[in-house]
């Protein structure tokens, strides 16, 4: 099941910079295991924006749920999520 996600992160402006700086951290090392194992297809920082488009790969919303919440920086991100299936004209005969 594919879901397209913007994450904008909200960092607040007093939090202490060595906590922001391990929070991008421990981000970033999930973000890359999770579009190892193929969990994550798309990362794309939104211009101009602490933002990003994403597109999951999971198995069930449940999965993207728990997925979602284990991110270091889930408490401080707003989450749009819109549900994906094949466009009838697609061309690409791996995208389910
Ligand atoms: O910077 C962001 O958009 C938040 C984020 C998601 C994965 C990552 O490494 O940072």
């Amino acid at each position: 099941m594919l879901f397209h996600v913007k994450m904008t992160v909200n960092l607040p402006v007093d939090m202490n910079p060595e906590r922001a700086a391990q929070l991008k951290a421990d981000e970033k090392a999930l973000a890359q295991r999770l579009q190892d194992q193929g969990k994550w297809r798309h990362l794309w920082r939104i211009a101009g924006l602490y933002a990003n488009y994403s597109v999951f790969d999971v198995d069930s919303v449940q999965e993207l749920h728990d997925l979602l919440m284990q991110l270091p920086l889930y408490p401080y991100m707003a989450i749009e999520v819109t549900a994906m299936c094949r466009h009838p004209s697609s061309i690409r005969e791996d995208d389910r």
